[in-house]
């Protein structure tokens, strides 16, 4: 004690010193809470922006996608900032007069000029890919299918935007690009794959399936539980430090548009009175007559061709679901597999395992006849509805939903139908899994879809490694930082009033 009074009458100007401290000490807090308001103000993003055409074979759409350019490599950061619906058929359509399909996509590309600000059109790729009703066509008639591409892509390229290319994807890619969509959109990819130090975790982490039905083509993609035994239909991935075995296949022709033609010619009998067929897939009342010449053009159905005097076919709806299954399995073939496990027509399939998401025309169907909600519709409930569905006259149900496109509205009580034998028969989903099927359009603001996982591809913007981040979240480091100088200042501070000399000033001690 008396040392200490000692110490003060010995320096009277410490005083003038803790006051200084404390000065310096109330100025320091106000400089960190300051710089952390600032700091914590969002700045204004500069964003990026990316276009991809879906050149579908019923119609097309216009993707742009938008992120924050610091964020490019983070998972989950891109997001759709504005869809277009091409009017018209799709591209695969004007094989006859190739220089409308190019004219088509101006209205959605004119649009996309106004939602992108002008300063980013430049460094905007744009992307057009086509699918099956192109991979038909191209069958069919290559030079057609060329000249298509070669339409749509000097359109593209009138544009202020990067032209990066117009394509036939593969019905592979269409399968993969799928699955990246749904699962990146999910988040399926960020989960435990940041990069701590040695400890990184390399088992895959739990995906979501991808089931996609267009009009042409239907594609089937998932993780599944066991080896993957066929190269054709396996993907390798590594995505943020995280190897995926994927599972993909691509049925052409097995599009609901294209397999409901399989279906009517396929059940077609040579000797059919009048021309007309009795159709269980329609509603009674509902009456319709193709052209064989149309039915047969598709090199879907072309194999299906007889010999029918015949140059038109009536369908007349008889209105009966479980019916109208037995004429749809028929366009499947169960017999020649030569694995441990087919689906059907011979290709691989390992078993069903884990979740899935159903998109495109399944959720188009399944929403309309409201199926969608699978935790309360089982299998055999789903087939029920569809029973009191199609056995309903055509008149009733044009009556109840005046608004809905005539085309649509007469093929649900087939989709539905084709939907289910595909899925049960043709995928062998149970009534046990049935819920894990989960119908979805969109994932947030953005549609499901192959788009988003085609351009997040092609721009890089998933990395094989996870990025490496520090062991601490900036909000931790700074406080840690903060306290500790605090502790030491108040140490410092202590140890001069104690002992007169500042503990922590050793340049005093030389003195
Ligand atoms: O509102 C709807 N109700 C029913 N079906 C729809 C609706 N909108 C689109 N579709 C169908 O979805 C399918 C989309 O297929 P898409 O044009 O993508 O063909 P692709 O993927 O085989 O090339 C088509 O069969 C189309 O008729
Ligand atoms: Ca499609």
């Amino acid at each position: 004690m008396d040392t200490k009074r000692d110490m003060q009458q010995k320096n009277p100007w410490h005083r003038k010193l803790i006051v200084i401290l404390t000065i310096l000490f109330i100025v320091g807090i106000i400089v960190i809470v300051s710089t952390a308001i600032i700091q914590n103000k969002p700045l204004p993003q500069k964003m990026k922006y990316g276009i991809v055409l879906d050149a579908g074979s019923s119609h097309t759409s216009l993707y742009i996608y938008k992120w924050p350019a610091e964020k490019e490599n983070d998972t989950g950061v891109v997001q759709q900032h504005h869809a277009c619906n091409v009017k018209g058929p799709g591209i695969s359509s004007y094989s006859a007069k190739t220089d409308n399909a190019g004219k088509s996509l101006s209205e959605c590309m004119d649009l996309a000029k106004t939602s992108i600000p002008d300063v980013r059109h430049s460094e905007t790729p744009v992307y057009l890919g086509a699918t099956a009703g192109m991979r038909l066509l191209r069958e069919q008639d290559d030079m057609a299918s060329e000249n298509v591409l070669t339409s749509v892509a000097n359109t593209l390229r009138s544009y202020p935007f990067k032209y990066e290319g117009a394509r036939i994807i593969t019905g592979q890619e269409e399968g993969a690009y799928g699955w990246i969509t749904v699962n990146y959109l999910q988040g399926n990819f960020q989960k435990n794959s940041r990069f701590f130090g040695p400890f990184q975790d390399t088992q895959a982490s739990v995906t979501l399936g991808a089931l996609d039905l267009g009009g042409a083509s239907t594609q089937i993609t998932f993780v599944p539980q066991e080896e993957i035994e066929s190269e054709e239909n396996s993907l390798h991935f590594r995505l943020y430090g995280k190897d995926y075995n994927v599972y993909t296949h691509s049925f052409l022709c097995y599009g609901k548009d294209q397999a409901l033609n399989l279906t009517v010619a396929i059940n077609l009998k040579i000797d059919e009175p009048d021309n007309v067929q009795e159709n269980p897939c329609f509603h009674v009342g509902y009456s319709k007559t193709i052209s064989l010449k149309n039915l047969y053009k598709s090199p879907c159905t072309a194999k299906q061709k007889k010999n029918l005097r015949m140059d038109s076919v009536v369908l007349n709806g008889t209105g009966n679901a479980s019916k109208c299954r037995e004429n749809v399995l028929k366009i499947f073939n169960f017999s020649d597999c030569t694995s441990s496990s087919c689906s059907f027509n011979g290709i691989y399939q390992p078993h069903i395992y884990g979740s899935f998401g159903a998109f495109s025309a399944y959720y188009f169907v399944m929403q309309f006849l409201n199926l969608t909600t699978h935790h309360e519709t089982s299998l055999a409930k789903v087939k029920e509805k569809m029973e009191y569905f199609c056995s309903t006259p055509w008149a009733s149900v044009k009556q109840r939903f005046p608004t809905v496109k005539e085309k649509y509205l007469s093929e649900y009580c087939f989709s539905g139908n084709y939907i289910i034998t595909l899925l049960e028969n043709g995928y062998s989903f149970t009534e046990d899994n049935w819920n894990t099927i989960t119908f979805i359009k969109k994932i947030g603001n953005s549609d499901a879809g192959w788009t988003l996982g085609y351009m997040l591809n092609l721009t890089n913007m998933i990395p094989a490694e996870a990025p490496s981040s520090p062991p601490l979240p900036y909000g931790g480091y700074v406080a840690i930082m903060v306290i500790f100088s605090l502790l030491l200042l108040a140490l410092c501070t202590i140890g001069y009033i104690f002992f007169g000399k500042p503990a922590c000033n050793s340049q005093k001690h030389i003195i």
